[in-house]
């Protein structure tokens, strides 16, 4: 069978009825045919396509081929026969770890294996043909995968136990994985005719599931998001960018350390600048270790060749893109941006990784406000995926093009968004902290939220995520905005600012230096500073029970419900608004963000998706409600995108956009 490459099943059919004949006879005849058939797997054999590898008799594989069984990764399982045949192909412990994660495998690791037969680096196809051409005159049986006792250690049930709590840690409240471990179960306790009935009734629950919806619209947002366009009509596909091959950072803390990583592990020549000497010889010391470790762990040898590290931005005069990762603070970050537009040459890309800072305003204090793009990372930024490229309103399309192209080559998952405060992901993180902190003062504990969020699936809940992002940086800001210090005007009531609600909890903490993590005290407690183990802390529990007292608050029973529709509908209400405004251009791009940037559980499929999952008309009658609640927080108002998306009948996501009249997009 010439194969070559299969990426299985067409997702998007998924939406409607499966059409064509059913998979699982027609593989059946083929395994149980007569003739020899061979597999040539070029390219990928993946889900469907590999299924379809494990009914022929031999598997001959390119070695630079890929196979795997990723079903699991879009909500449902392998259901024509991958989760029966291949446990007895390879064993239990192996198959359910291949299935479980839907980890995608070489060529030489399915050798070691055992699923398929021969590697080669000359043409599968032509070397399956000689194959079934010596196999002609050999016995099939033992080649017929089905007919095989899957081999089955004595300890199967505590086994499978294991996984299944391995599996529930990693991915809580997730269907797939766990029906994945009921299926191969079936493959080592019934034969193969019942196991295929038993894989088949548990794909039937998985199917028409919400996460299984959720998991695949995942897939196609995040291929989506890639595709960026401007209102000039320049776009994705007929923009191009320059090639970087030379680039500076400029600031060796957290951020600049881990975008200097970033860059150097993919060949570009980077040069790392700090202001002063101890910071300088600090962050080399650092950078050099994480990359030492990274190449370790990926088995190649660490570029430090591409290194330099410097006190002078003279040394940057002919690099082909600066990225400045100073402190957050706008007046230094001009400061850098004008020395940037007196050193570098004329032609030099000049980047900010502000979290939130005014793009075009930093554009404006250069010579080439055109060549000024924001390239945002998430901190650790050689860990997370996420770059928001942010697009001030003179960013030409080749600059924009480029950072894109540019986060791609990192291993990044780029989304092109507006130039506004806080950008898509922090700016919708405000209202989502909001929310936290009002039911703070309402009665919750930090635990209990983190718990509710945890259970729904985040990675972190808002309370532990804070402590491990630190809690100075936002303290900053708010004395920064006014919100704190001698700027409030002290007829301002204490829990009011700037005319909405304010809570000052957070404030309070930063004031008895709890900044997180880093000190070993914040929301939470910690064994020492920069310990990860958080335990409710009983000091927090007294200043919040002082704080209600001190403001006459009652403290009640918070439900869970409550504590989700607040926070999550509030994060969603901002997502519409910034879709309004033009700062993002679709739904699936603040998806995307929130799952690869803030740990939202991707079951959930993101903010907005996840809105739509509930029901808009619930998520407006929710809003309403609370916002009726507590008429002081604008950010419950339901924003008007979302009252007219219900008004025309609640469309899916991907319909959205044509209801957005944006009339001027910042992208
Ligand atoms: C009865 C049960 C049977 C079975 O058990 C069920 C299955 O098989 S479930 C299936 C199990 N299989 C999987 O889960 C495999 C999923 N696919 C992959 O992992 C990667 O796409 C692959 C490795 C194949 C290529 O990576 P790459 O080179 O970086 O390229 P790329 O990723 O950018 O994709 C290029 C374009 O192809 C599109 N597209 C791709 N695959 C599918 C698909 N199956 N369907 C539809 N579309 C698909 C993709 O959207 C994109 O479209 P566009 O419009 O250009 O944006």
């Amino acid at each position: 069978m010439r194969m070559c490459s299969s990426a299985g099943a067409d997702i998007r059919e998924f939406a409607g009825p499966l059409r064509g004949p059913p998979l699982v006879p027609l593989l059946d005849a083929i395994e149980a045919g007569e003739k020899p058939v061979v597999a040539a797997i070029e390219g990928v054999a993946l889900g469907g396509g590999f299924e379809l590898a494990l009914v022929c008799h031999y598997r001959i594989v390119h070695f630079k081929a890929r196979l795997g069984l990723p079903e699991v990764t879009l909500g449902i399982l392998p259901a024509a026969g991958g989760t029966q045949r291949l446990p007895r192909l390879i064993g239990i412990p192996a198959a359910l770890e291949l299935i479980t994660t839907g980890r995608h495998i070489s060529a030489q690791e399915a050798l070691k294996l055992g699923i398929v037969d021969q590697v080669t680096e000359q043409n599968a196809c032509e070397l399956a043909v000689e194959f079934a051409l010596r196999a002609v005159a050999k016995p099939l049986s033992s080649r017929r995968v089905s007919m095989l006792t899957t081999p089955c250690p004595p300890d199967l049930d505590a086994l499978l136990e294991a996984v299944t709590m391995q599996v529930k840690r990693k991915a809580r409240g997730v269907m797939a994985p766990l029906a994945c471990i009921q299926a191969v179960r079936a493959a080592a306790t019934m034969p193969y005719s019942k196991g295929i009935k038993r894989e088949s009734e548990l794909m039937a629950t998985l199917f028409n599931s919400g996460q299984a919806r959720a998991l695949q619209y995942c897939f196609f947002a995040q291929r989506t998001a890639g595709k960026w366009t401007l209102p000039s009509g320049a776009q994705w596909n007929n923009s191009k960018p320059r090639e970087i091959r030379s680039a500076a950072i400029i600031g060796l803390g957290t951020m600049g350390r881990g975008i200097v990583v970033s860059l150097a592990r993919v060949g570009i020549s980077v040069i790392a600048v700090e202001s002063e000497k101890k910071l300088l010889e600090t962050g080399k010391q650092m950078v050099i270790g994480m990359l030492e470790r990274d190449a370790k762990r990926r088995g190649v040898s660490a570029s430090l060749n591409l290194l330099k590290f410097t006190l002078s931005l003279q040394d940057l005069k002919d690099v082909d893109l600066v990225i400045e990762a100073v402190f957050e603070d706008m007046a230094l970050k001009k400061r850098v941006f004008q020395e940037l537009s007196k050193v570098c040459r004329p032609a030099t890309l000049l980047c900010t990784n502000t979290s939130g800072l005014d793009v075009d305003a930093l554009a404006g204090v250069t010579d080439r406000p055109h060549l000024v793009v924001g390239m945002h990372f998430f901190s650790p930024a050689h860990v997370m995926k996420l770059l928001e490229v942010v697009c001030g309103p003179r960013s030409s399309s080749e600059t924009i093009a480029t950072a894109m192209s540019l986060g791609k080559r990192m291993g990044k998952v780029s989304v092109a968004v507006g130039n506004c405060p806080g950008f898509v992901g922090n700016r919708m993180l405000k209202p989502y902290l909001d929310q936290a902190t009002f039911l703070l003062e309402e009665g919750a504990t930090p635990e209990q939220i983190d718990k509710a969020l945890e259970d729904f699936g985040f990675a972190m809940g808002v309370f532990r995520m804070s402590d491990l992002a630190g809690l100075d940086v936002g303290w900053r800001v708010r004395k920064e905005s006014g919100l704190i210090g001698p700027d409030v005007d002290p007829k301002n009531p204490p829990r009011r600012r700037q005319g909405r609600r304010y809570c000052p909890i957070p404030d309070m903490v930063c004031e008895q230096g709890r900044f997180g993590q880093k000190t070993g005290r914040g929301w939470y407690m910690y064994d020492k500073p920069g310990g990860t183990n958080a335990k409710p802390d009983p000091l927090i529990q007294n200043l919040l029970e002082m704080y209600r007292s001190r403001y006459g608050i009652q403290p009640r029973n918070i439900s869970d419900q409550e504590i989700i529709e607040r926070c999550l509908f509030a994060l969603a209400n901002e997502g519409f608004r910034i879709l309004e405004d033009g700062i993002a251009a679709r739904p699936e791009d603040i998806d995307v963000i929130y799952l690869f940037g803030y740990g939202f559980p991707r079951h959930g499929g993101g903010p907005m998706f996840y809105a739509s999952m509930v029901g808009l008309e619930r998520v407006l009658e929710r809003l309403e409600h609370y916002h009726q609640a507590h008429p002081d927080v604008p950010h419950l108002e339901p924003s008007p995108l979302l009252k007219k998306l219900v008004a025309c009948g609640s469309p899916p996501v991907q319909k959205w956009r044509e209801h957005i009249k944006t009339m001027h997009s910042h992208l």
